[in-house]
């Protein structure tokens, strides 16, 4: 049985690393790690750091055959602001393996209060007037009226991940 050590206890990011048991037995663990970058990244770079190091993190903390980090974040092209997300994987040999995931525009309204320096989680809220969408189906859930959650994206990331570490694995033998 193949361990996953998640670097988050968000259930949208742990749901999507549970998903890959639609290809094999894997059990999943939530570890406490930091991202050791912003709670709001806001580059690709940032968000990807963010990735890296929560999956570093988990291999150190943890004993968990593969550690896994997810991060979202935020991304400027030509003043349209765009949310971005980021995953990477890294095994006990220290292999890291990231991919990024979908993109969309946020509406300007949402923007607008991003510059302002708030949490893209906290302003979703006050937009939709909900409560934890980062928990369901995050903001690229509600952007797409439900057709994509935080979960179908973060677990297309998942499959870049994982498929990459096979190809990886087989070229070398
Ligand atoms: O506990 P952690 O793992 O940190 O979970 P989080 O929801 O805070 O997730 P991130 O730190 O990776 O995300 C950075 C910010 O973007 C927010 N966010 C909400 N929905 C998102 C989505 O669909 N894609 C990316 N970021 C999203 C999120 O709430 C945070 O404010
Ligand atoms: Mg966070």
């Amino acid at each position: 049985m193949v361990t996953f050590g998640v670097g988050s206890h968000n259930p949208a990011k742990i749901r999507a690393v549970e998903r890959l048991s639609e290809f094999f037995n894997l059990t999943v663990q939530a570890v406490d790690v930091p991202s050791g970058v912003s709670d709001q990244p806001r580059s690709d770079d940032e968000t990807k750091r963010g990735a890296v190091q929560r999956a570093k993190g988990v291999i150190e903390k943890s004993n968990a055959d593969f550690g896994v980090g997810l991060e979202g974040g935020i991304m400027e092209i030509n003043n349209t602001v765009y949310v971005c997300n980021w995953g990477a994987l890294v095994d006990r040999n220290g292999q890291v393996f990231t991919a990024s995931g979908a993109r969309i525009p946020l509406p300007e309204s949402i923007a607008e209060g991003l510059r302002t320096g708030i949490e893209l989680g906290d302003v979703i809220d006050k937009y939709t007037n909900q409560l934890d969408v980062s928990k369901g189906e995050g903001t690229i859930g509600i952007l797409t009226d439900g057709l994509i959650t935080r979960t179908d994206m973060f677990f297309h990331i998942m499959q870049l991940l994982y498929g990459q570490y096979q190809f990886y694995s087989k070229s070398k033998g």
